[in-house]
């Protein structure tokens, strides 16, 4: 028996709306959301799911999440078909979405919690050690007795991903968990996830605008575009279809006389009234830039830096 968590074939949802056509009249238009996406995930995998606006992430993951029921194609979540077997879902897999809340607002946290775990039933030696678990690695402890309403963004996205998890779901979905989020929440959101991830037993889709998130905890990327996936590996495999490459930055003492044609590694930028020069390491490696760089003139210092992920999605929802 094959162990994906997660399995659609040819998913699609299309939305009948409503649109001015004329001073009193209305036309009604389809619009395609999700336009046949194939997805298998793995037990375990952490899987990034992003794409540029209105591409149909938020649709794809109502649909996995049973909120949705998909227009054509099949879906099933942990064995089950989310919408016919929601309830039973709810059991097995976890949602933040950055809009909807689980928490009740008027409520302390702890309190929420303590509800949480009689709405699903959970036992109390197993709530009470997965509570503990994200009180320590979310940080929970000097808001836990404040009213929801009274949290900051932060702290309240803390604290749903702790009324996501204290049944022990099989799968979490998450839908932007961190954004507009301060640095140290992030931090703090991101190395709880990682930890998640490490621990190998929560299968995690994650999407995201922030592209550190997806470099920080996936290995595995689906980027999708008008409803359709547009790439489906790893930021490896991204790099290596759009050809980024690295690029060696190297500091003279001196400009040279002429720009330097160096074979294997074409002159990317000129910095620095010629003191900087970069180069993009396509063939030639590391050492063979250094030894060629250091007989025409004196390095002070040379640094590598690693193609950016945010260029690279840029440039394939250009493409796409
Ligand atoms: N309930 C709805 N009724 C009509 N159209 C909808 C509805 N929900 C989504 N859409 C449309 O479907 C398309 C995909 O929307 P969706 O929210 O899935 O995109 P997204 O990738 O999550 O975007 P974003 O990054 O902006 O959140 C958009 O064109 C959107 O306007």
């Amino acid at each position: 028996m094959s162990d994906d968590v997660i399995v659609a074939d040819g998913l699609r949802k299309e939305f009948v709306v409503r649109v001015r056509a004329g001073r009193l009249r209305r036309e009604k238009r389809r619009v395609t959301a999700v336009d046949g996406i194939d997805l298998r995930v793995p037990r375990g995998e952490m899987l990034g799911y992003i794409g540029p606006n209105g591409a149909g992430k938020s649709t794809t993951l109502k649909m996995l999440t049973g909120v949705l029921t998909p227009s054509a194609g099949e879906v099933r979540v942990c064995g089950l078909r989310p919408v016919a077997q929601r309830t039973r879902l709810a059991l097995r897999v976890g949602v933040v979405f950055g809009q909807r809340s689980q928490l009740w607002w008027d409520l302390p946290l702890r309190e929420s919690f303590a509800l949480l775990r009689h709405v699903y039933r959970v036992p109390a030696a197993a709530h009470a050690a997965r509570l503990r678990r994200c009180r320590s690695l979310l940080d929970l402890d000097s808001f836990l007795d404040t009213p929801v309403r009274q949290l900051s963004l932060g702290q309240r996205m803390r604290g749903e991903l702790t009324a996501a998890l204290l049944h022990g779901p099989e799968v979490l979905f998450l839908d932007e968990p961190t954004i507009g989020l301060d640095v140290v929440s992030k931090q703090a959101v991101r190395g709880f996830l990682g930890e998640l991830g490490r621990a190998g037993d929560t299968t995690l889709v994650l999407t995201t605008h922030d592209l550190a998130d997806i470099e920080r905890l996936c290995r595995r990327l689906v980027v999708v575009d008008h409803g359709r996936v547009v790439h489906d590996g790893s930021i490896a495999a991204l790099h290596e279809r759009y050809g980024s490459r690295r690029v060696l930055v190297a500091d003279l003492e001196a400009p040279l006389p002429e720009p330097p044609v160096l074979a294997g590694a074409p002159l990317h930028r000129v910095e620095a009234d010629g003191r900087r020069l970069a180069f993009a390491l396509e063939s030639a490696s590391v050492a063979e830039v250094v030894s060629a760089l250091a007989a025409l003139g004196t390095l002070r210092d040379v640094s590598i830096v690693e193609p950016d992920i945010e260029d690279v999605v840029a440039r394939l929802y250009r493409g796409s």
